[in-house]
């Protein structure tokens, strides 16, 4: 059974001050009934990814954290070392505790640029270490209306994964759709609009890259998730999590998803 994932992407949010605070409240109620239990009998696992100026203040406060707990990164370089001023290698990322880091978010292809090459060479450095990258795609409100929406996930998807072993697939790598139209607008998919679009997803690995690494794969749905939306996408059969944005930044609101996301696995 594959375990569910929410993870919280606090993009450029949060100052190390902010971070701290928190921290204080959130792990203070994750050691509390439902989350307590459910990250202990491995059925939940919570991820967030603060900016990289507040990794070392949230690695410092999750060594008290329950088990399934873990950090991730917003983006990597796929260059071990080097002359890339402002870049972070994936030894880095790794270093300062993290366990995943995002690839290809569309902020990330829109505003700065990444390209499926890219993305594809992220993953790859990644995987070279012991980090796990989210491989995020999805299409843009023009595609959609266009009718593109499977092409471009598709394309996203396959190039991202490109040369990526098949048994790498289910227990090191995460895929995340996420609509570009539905993030930071407030405009959710549809329960089943999102289905549809991870279950192409697992079926698109299964026929590229094999049956059994589509089975582990954990897809994930990001794009204006709250508490009032969770629970009804987590109870779909192909959405194994969320990558949450604005609703992960306060620890009542993330926290409020979590237990709305427990009850679509009871
Ligand atoms: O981009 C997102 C997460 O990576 C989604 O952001 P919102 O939840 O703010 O729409």
């Amino acid at each position: 059974m594959r375990k569910m994932l929410i993870a919280g992407n606090w993009k450029m949010h949060m100052t190390a001050g902010e971070t701290e605070q928190f921290f204080r409240e959130f792990m203070a109620s994750l050691r509390q009934p439902p989350f307590r239990e459910a990250l202990g009998r491995s059925r939940l696992e919570v991820a967030l990814f603060p900016p990289f100026t507040s990794l070392y203040v949230a690695a410092f406060a999750l060594e008290e954290a329950p088990r399934g707990f873990s950090l991730g990164a917003q983006t990597v370089h796929w260059e071990t070392h080097g002359a890339f001023t402002g870049e972070i290698s994936p030894a880095m990322v790794e270093e300062s505790g993290c366990r995943y880091c995002l690839v290809g978010h569309s902020e990330r292809r829109h505003l700065f640029g990444e390209t499926d090459e890219m993305t594809n060479l992220k993953v790859r450095a990644l995987l070279a270490t012991s980090l796990r990258p989210v491989l995020c795609v999805g299409e843009t409100l023009a595609e959609r209306e266009r009718g593109e929406t499977f092409t471009v996930v598709r394309r996203q998807l396959l190039k991202g994964l490109e040369s990526v072993p098949a048994h790498r697939l289910g227990q090191d790598v995460v895929v995340a759709y996420e609509p570009v139209w539905a993030i930071g607008t407030g405009k959710t998919a549809s329960d089943d609009d999102a289905q549809e679009v991870c279950h192409f997803l697992r079926s698109v690995v299964g026929d590229q890259l094999g049956a059994e690494g589509a089975e582990s794969l954990r897809v994930l749905y990001g794009g204006s998730v709250k508490a009032e939306n969770s629970a009804g996408l987590m109870a779909r059969p192909d959405i194994d999590g969320a990558l949450v944005g604005g609703a992960s930044l306060k620890s009542d609101s993330f926290l409020a998803i979590l237990r709305e996301s427990l009850s679509a696995l009871a």
